[in-house]
């Protein structure tokens, strides 16, 4: 059965057009959809003197591959003309609306997949529309409590706790229920999605030094340990908290399927460090397959043809890859 996977190329004044024209230029064994105003991709692809078709997009039709340079788009109207690099509001008013589209479509089973290109936030908000990221927009349109991000690159899987939150909420948002949930759902997909028997995760302190016995922060004490010591009771394998400026490297990392990190900055900067375009962001407990790339929306790029591709790339192939799976498995 040829899987169909939808593709949200993001904000339009960024690289995420220049990322799908390029992508579809090579041959892939599943359908891709880009849900997407198909000016947009148009219009970039003539800035960037690149050819492309675009074929419209029909759910009843059987799923099939579109030949290297060709498209397949489900249409979102966005209006007006796009200024690469320059941010518009209705951009992101735009941007939701494929946002909201393809969660929709993946619910309902059209989909297999959605991976996403780079959204920029801001301009979102800017929008008037309360936005934080792809992660807690399809956690909330499906309806779903508790999603887990993790960034995963060549030997090294890194979740979080908390997402897109101010540093100054991240202790009170790092409580034992949410702990717990993450903890669980990276454990069962550990397991039940990346085939790892008895998965065994490294777990960052919040405070330096994992809090030095009290003298640097309770949250290791009162929070941290006791949720572990509970998960480890019920089987899991989660060995902390430690010293997070002291776990990132091989001795520890080793003997590790994944490090679980309290918030956004703790942990991605090492990925990114280690594997800055050749990363993939998966969001973990979604009732689908979601994934995306490493990085922003790199205004100061778009339509320049300098671009690396390889960030998308590998989102596409872990969703075929994870897409497969479920398929099989179902
Ligand atoms: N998945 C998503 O939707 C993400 C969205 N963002 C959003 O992107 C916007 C810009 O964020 P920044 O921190 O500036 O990060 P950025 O990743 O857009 O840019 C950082 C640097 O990396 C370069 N870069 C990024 N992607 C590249 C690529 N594929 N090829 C070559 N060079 C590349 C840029 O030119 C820039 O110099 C923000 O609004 C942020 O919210 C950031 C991360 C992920
Ligand atoms: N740094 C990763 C990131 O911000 C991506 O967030 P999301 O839009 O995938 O939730």
């Amino acid at each position: 059965m040829t899987l169909r996977i939808a593709i949200t190329p993001g904000e339009p004044a960024g690289i995420g057009p220049d990322l799908v024209i390029k992508l579809v230029q090579k041959s892939w064994p599943v359908q891709l959809v880009a849900v997407v105003d198909k000016t947009v991709i148009e219009q970039r692809a003539k800035e960037l003197g690149a050819s492309i078709t675009m074929l419209e997009f029909n759910a009843d039709d059987e799923p099939q591959p579109a030949p290297p340079g060709c498209l397949y788009y489900l249409q979102v109207n966005k209006g007006g003309a796009v200024t690469p690099g320059i941010l518009d509001e209705i951009n992101g008013l735009y941007v939701l609306e494929t946002l909201r589209l393809a969660s929709e479509k993946n619910m309902d089973g059209t989909f297999d997949a959605v991976v996403t290109g780079p959204v920029h936030k801001g301009i979102i908000n800017r929008a008037g529309i309360s936005f934080s990221g792809h992660t807690e927009y399809f956690a909330q349109q499906s309806g779903t409590s508790d999603v887990v991000m993790m960034l995963a690159t060549e030997g090294l899987r890194v979740a979080l706790v908390t997402t897109h939150i101010p540093l100054e909420y991240v202790s009170r948002a790092v409580t034992k229920e949410r702990l717990t949930k993450v903890a669980s759902i990276l454990h069962d997909d550990l397991k039940n999605k990346f085939g790892i028997d008895k998965p065994r995760v490294l777990v960052c302190g919040l405070n330096p030094h994992a809090g030095e016995d009290g003298h640097l922060g309770k949250e290791e004490i009162d929070t941290i340990t006791p949720t572990l010591n509970t998960l480890n009771q019920q089987g899991m394998n989660f060995i902390g908290p430690l010293p997070a400026d002291t776990l990132f490297q091989a001795k520890y990392l080793d003997n590790a399927d994944a490090v679980l990190a309290m918030y956004h900055d703790q942990g991605l900067p090492v990925l990114k460090y280690k594997g800055f375009g050749n990363s993939v962001n998966i969001t973990l407990g979604l009732p689908f397959i979601r994934t995306s790339v490493d990085h922003g929306t790199a205004l100061d790029l778009a339509a320049t043809n300098d671009i690396e591709v390889g960030s998308f790339d590998l989102a596409i192939r872990e969703a075929i890859k994870l897409a497969t799976e479920k398929a099989q498995s179902s």
